[in-house]
């Protein structure tokens, strides 16, 4: 099938089906435009799926192969350079089209910038997000920008979406603030642990949408991400944490995003790409 806005790019080394018969849809979205500090991001979909050949399909502790699942790949969004709130549009519009074809299908977005999730969670209207996250990402406006990455959470809360938020290390006085008043839990870094994730999250309204942003992890995995933050989560803190989503929550979308970077075998790309296989193992796994 066709989308608008997509165009084809380098695919999954597996075999692949149409987006129409497909369990999971891939979708990558290059957009560089509002970071402040390291820039990289427009390659963030190419070095995910590059990484991915380095890794094998089987998950050893799933017993699983993921290339016998019905994944689908559409390739890129065509970006709207500089314009995050149009490209936003753009992600949001391919996803209307896949679930017009598809209602089941669920849309995996490979950023990019992380502004881009909110054309997915306009596209999905999920009841909750849940995100893991180093920022807060909750200011009302940033660089002069109300769609910079640093807003994104605001933008989605201000949808009525419940939100809660994992791995946080990194926010303004004003957004702490903020979070209070839009009654939004997140746990700090420094205390992350399984039990005060399933505290938040049990009693979160379903459908959900999950959210990655690559710079929740330790910067030592991650060093190629726009604004990098010492201090972060281990990487199976959010396996564990997306085993039990795929277990009890329905999971209307999910996203990894904020990968940068410039040289193909970047750590950050690999971490990426390992998650991805374990957020489609866990779904075949423990998904309902
Ligand atoms: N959500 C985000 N990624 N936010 C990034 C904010 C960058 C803050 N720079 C602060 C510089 C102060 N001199
Ligand atoms: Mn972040
Ligand atoms: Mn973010």
């Amino acid at each position: 099938m066709e989308f608008l806005y997509t165009y084809e790019t380098l695919k999954l080394e597996f075999p692949l089906v149409e987006p129409e018969n497909a369990g999971f849809v891939l979708l990558g979205v290059p957009f560089d435009g509002t970071t402040s500090y390291k820039a990289g991001a427009r390659f963030g979909p190419t070095l995910i799926r590059q990484a991915t050949l380095n890794l094998e399909s089987y998950i050893l502790d799933y017993d699983i192969d993921i290339a016998e699942l019905p994944i689908a790949d559409i390739g890129d969004v065509a970006v709207v350079a500089g314009d995050p709130r149009r490209t936003a549009d753009r992600v949001r519009e391919t996803i209307e089209e896949l679930k017009k074809v598809n209602p089941k299908a669920v849309p995996i977005l490979l950023g990019g910038e992380h502004s881009q999730t909110l054309g997915a969670v306009e596209a999905l209207k999920p009841a909750s997000y849940i995100v893991f996250d180093a920022h807060l990402d909750l200011r009302d406006s940033y660089e002069d920008n109300p769609y910079n990455h640093a807003c994104v959470a605001r933008r989605i809360i201000e949808l009525g979406i419940r939100e809660a938020m994992f791995g946080i290390r990194s926010g303004t006085k004003e957004e702490v603030e903020y979070a209070e008043e839009s009654e939004i839990r997140w746990v700090h870094a420094r205390d992350y642990s399984f039990d005060a994730f399933v505290d938040l999250v049990e009693a979160l309204p379903e459908p959900v949408y999950l959210s990655i942003d690559i710079d929740v992890f330790d910067i030592s995995m991650v060093p190629s991400t726009g604004t990098p933050e010492a201090g972060g989560l281990g990487f199976w803190d959010v396996v564990k944490a997306i085993e039990w989503l795929a277990e009890k929550k329905e999971i209307a979308g999910f996203d990894i995003m904020e990968v940068a970077g410039e040289k193909l075998g970047d750590p950050t790309a690999l971490t990426a790409a390992k998650l991805l296989f374990y957020f489609i193992g866990a779904m075949a796994k423990f998904g309902r």
